[in-house]
Order: structure tokens, then sequence, then C-alpha cells
């Protein structure tokens, strides 16, 4: 049998909130979170990040300079974590990087995650395995969501049925029935908390509506919550995966235009909440499951009003954050990276077919080894 090793997660999700950086304990039969990070993307960064999420000029020199600042970036965050934590290179068997999304467009046939890993796997001297979308793609697959995969491995249950909610930028469901071998499902439900960051931001320039409580001052527009929900997306059966190139401000900006009635900057708010957990609950009622426990993870699970309108509209056996299957909710993504890392060297397939619509398993993520 293989011995434990440790592995390096690196992810930098669609709400551009930070690097998570996560180390973890992987074997056969065996993962365990070792300590998680998150560290600052700089102002100027962002930014940049934001505009290549949309059409605009002269993309391919913003684009090749974006790909080598991150690559830079993400590997100052390991070589922090590992000082901090005082671990060594050699401590680590890889890092698995998700890179950061700036196109994705399934429908064309692309996905594209940025953050070089030459550059990280040399400075780290760490072996790096990164762009684990695409070889989905070549089966016809979405390229995303792909953590359900790991949603199965360490959360299902042999009594009852499981989903796993991740609410991110995006939001995602992993529909996970009893026994680790029956038929998983999984999608993006839509927006997570992007549209949330948006208005907000927009609106006060906050970067985010802590514990959802601007959202929870106003009131729910119920004709604009209709207009909004009358988004094709939504009616999209799986397999179906989305991002910042349809969800986005000027996407909410032009809803609101249409409406053409005066809304309160706190009723948008409290409606595009509302968006959200109607959205989740809608695809959670769609499977019928009895005796469903719901599990939260993203940085959504620290939104209270949020989980109360999840709450209100979702009926199941029981709500609960991941830290009541063992993993806190900040760092599920992060860990499904490593694990990704973890599956590629062993190699193992990472994608799941049913979920991203992929005609077949196969191995996710490129290589660049460290030179030791
Ligand atoms: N205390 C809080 N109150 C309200 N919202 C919060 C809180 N903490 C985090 N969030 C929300 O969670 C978001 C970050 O979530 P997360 O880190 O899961 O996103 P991500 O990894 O970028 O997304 P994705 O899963 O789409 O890749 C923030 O932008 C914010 O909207
Ligand atoms: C293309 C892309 O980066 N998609 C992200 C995004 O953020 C949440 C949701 O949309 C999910 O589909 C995916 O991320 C997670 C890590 C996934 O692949 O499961």
């Amino acid at each position: 049998m293989a011995a434990i090793q440790r592995y390096i997660g690196v992810m930098s999700g669609t709400s551009l909130d930070g690097i998570d950086v996560a180390v973890a304990e992987i074997d056969e039969d065996h993962f365990r979170l070792v300590a998680g990070e998150t560290y600052p993307i700089p102002a100027q960064l962002r930014k940049q990040i934001l505009a290549l999420t949309q059409p605009s000029d002269n993309e391919i020199d913003r684009l090749g300079e974006l790909d080598t600042a991150l690559g830079e970036l993400f590997a100052e965050c390991v070589s922090t974590f590992i000082r901090t934590h005082q671990l060594k290179a050699s401590d680590i068997h890889a890092i698995g990087s998700h890179g950061q999304t700036i196109r994705h467009r399934p429908e064309r046939g692309f996905t594209l995650q940025i953050g070089d890993p030459n550059i990280i796997a040399a400075r780290t001297n760490i072996t790096t395995v990164a762009d684990f979308r695409r070889r989905d793609l070549c089966f016809g697959g979405q390229g995303a969501p792909l953590v359900p995969a790991f949603h199965q491995a360490l959360f299902t249950s042999n009594e009852r049925s499981r989903i796993i909610l991740n609410i991110g930028g995006m939001a995602n469901i992993t529909l996970l029935p009893p026994h680790i071998d029956s038929n998983l499902t999984g999608y993006d439900t839509g927006p997570g908390n992007v549209l949330l960051d948006a208005w907000i931001t927009h609106s006060r320039q906050f970067s985010f509506d802590s514990s959802g409580q601007w959202a929870a001052s106003g009131s729910v527009d119920q004709d604009l919550l209709t207009l909004l929900l009358s988004t094709e997306y939504f009616q999209q059966p799986p397999p179906k995966s989305t991002g910042r190139e349809l969800f986005h401000l000027d996407w909410l900006l032009e809803r609101l235009e249409t409406y053409g009635q005066p809304v309160a900057p706190a009723d948008v708010q409290a409606t595009l909440a509302e968006l959200t957990a109607i959205t989740i609950a809608h695809e959670v009622a769609r499977h019928n499951l009895d005796e469903v426990e719901l599990y939260v993870c993203g940085g959504g699970a620290h939104n209270t009003h949020l989980m109360s309108r999840l709450e209100a509209h979702i009926q199941p056996r029981l709500i609960a954050d991941t830290h009541a299957l063992g993993l806190s909710p900040d760092w599920v993504e992060a860990a499904a990276f490593a694990w990704l890392a973890y599956r590629n060297l062993q190699q193992l397939s990472g994608n799941c077919p049913a979920v991203t619509g992929a005609s077949q398993a196969t191995l996710l993520g490129g290589v660049y080894p460290a030179f030791r």
C-alpha cells in the first residue's frame, strides 16, 4: 500500500475574494485536512482578472501578462504557506493548482484557467498539477463542476441521501445517494454570491454583504424576482455549468432597466439573496429525495440571511455546514484540488461523467515536475 503523502491544493474561485491554500494527507482510503490559509489578491490584479472575464480589447497581451503574474502570486502563496506551517518543499508530494477561471465557454468547447504552473513548479520546486478542466472537455464534458467526485469520495453516507451545496461565486450541488457506487448527480445551480457581491460593491463600495445583513434589511420584490428567474439557464436541464460570462453586474443592471420601476437598493439585495436561495431550492426539489441531509460549504455558508432563506425554502432532514462532516466549509474546494492532484499522480480518473456529461472518465490535469 502506498504511504500517506501530503498534497497542497490552491484555489482562486469566481468570487475573487482571496486565494485559498490547503494541505492534506492523502492515500487510497484516507483524507485528512491538515491546515488552510487564505491570501489576499492585490487590488490591481483583481481588477485585471475581472476585466478579462468579459470580452475586451488587447486580450492576448493582457492574458499573457496576467498568466505570469498569477503564477508568481500562487507560488508566493504556497511558499508563505509552507513557511508558516514549518514544512519543507520535500514534505509535499505535489500541488494541485486550479488556476483562475477567466472564461468558461463549454458550449464553444473551451474553458480557461490561468496562473502559469511552470512558474509554480519552478519557484516552489514542488511538482504541480494544473489545467484540470480541459481533458473533460475533450470528451464532450462541461469541465465543471469537478468537486462532486471529491464530495462523493469523502461525504457519501451508507444510510441516507446527502446533498453537498457549495455557495461560492457560483453555486453548485452534488446529490449523493446512499452507497458510494450509486449514481451521482451534480451541476451549477446558478449564481451563489456573485450578484450579491456585485450589487453591494456597486451601491455601497463593500466587497460583500457581511452575514447578509443588508439583504435582511430589505424586502423581496416578487416581480423583479420573477423577471430574474425567467433567465434561460435556470430552465436548462443538467449537465450544466456557468460563470461570470453570464452572471455579472451588467446582467443585473440590464434587468433592472427592463424592469423599469424603481427598486430600493436594499430590496434589490434582498431579491438577489432570494434568487440564490430559490434557484438552489428548485434544484433540490427536482430530485425529490426522501430524508435528505443538506451540507453547505463555500463562503455563502457564512451568510446567515442566505442560510435562513434556504431553510425557509428547503425542508431537508438536516441542514448544516460541512464542519458536521469533518471538513470546514472554507477549505472544501482547495482540499478538492489537493485530492485531484493525488488522483492524477496515481493515474486515477478525476472527472465524473454523470456530472459533467463527458463520454468517459478520464485523468484530469497536466503535470509540471519539480527538479530536485
Ligand atoms: N461572513 C460572510 N458573510 C456573508 N458572505 C460571506 C461571508 N464570508 C464569505 N462570504 C461570501 O462568500 C464569498 C466567497 O466564497 P468562496 O470563497 O466560496 O468563493 P469562490 O471560491 O471564489 O467561489 P467559486 O466556488 O464560485 O469558485 C465572498 O465573496 C462573500 O460573498
Ligand atoms: C469554470 C469554473 O471555474 N467553475 C467553477 C465555478 O465556481 C463554482 C462553480 O462555478 C463550479 O462549477 C466551479 O468550481 C468548482 C471548484 C468545481 O469545479 O466543482
